[in-house]
């Protein structure tokens, strides 16, 4: 199946968080792909997959990194794509450092920034979901489902208390 959603991330180091993003996009039955590309260590990869990726049908990018956080608005220079940045948390400086890089961006090239590590990687997710929904009533059915069960996991929770 050709994937609608690219996910990238700076260093294999970044799996487990991304990992969430790529759970969520499985739960709602969105096409992806994963790789590691570096904006630092591999720029040419960069370059070639952020100018692909429209052509390869790719619909939305979602770029997780951390510490000096250059690939998110690298990759969105190069694209017209949306791309959802993700700020994985940084041993050094907690992800604030991850953060700041990502969320910055001059005007003119914007990158939806999420918050930092798990729950900003399933928020990407979910995010990438919500614009594709916009083109696709099946997927704007499961995100109803989504939040219909996230509602009454709190309500169990609650009754539990
Ligand atoms: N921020 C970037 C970029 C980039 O922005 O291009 N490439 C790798 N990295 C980040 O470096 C951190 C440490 O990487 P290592 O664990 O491989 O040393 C990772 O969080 C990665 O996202």
């Amino acid at each position: 199946m050709q994937p609608e959603v690219g996910v990238i991330m700076g260093s294999q180091s970044d799996w487990p968080t991304m990992q969430l993003t790529c759970d969520i996009l499985e739960e709602l039955h969105i096409s992806y792909e994963k790789k590691i590309v570096s904006a630092h260590r591999t720029p040419d990869m960069m370059f070639t997959y952020a100018e692909q990726a429209r052509d390869r049908g790719l619909k939305v990018i979602v770029a997780g990194a951390g510490g000096a956080a250059h690939l998110p608005g690298m990759v969105a220079a190069k694209t017209t794509l949306p791309v959802i940045g993700v700020p994985i948390q940084s041993k050094a400086l907690n992800g604030l450092d991850s953060l700041l890089s990502i969320v910055q961006m001059p005007g003119g090239v914007p990158v939806a920034t999420v918050a930092i590590g798990a729950s900003g990687a399933k928020n990407a997710g979910l995010l990438a979901a919500q614009i594709l929904s916009a083109f696709s009533p099946d997927i704007a059915e499961r995100l109803i489902r989504y939040r219909q069960e996230m509602e009454s996991s709190v309500l169990e929770s609650s009754d539990q208390l």
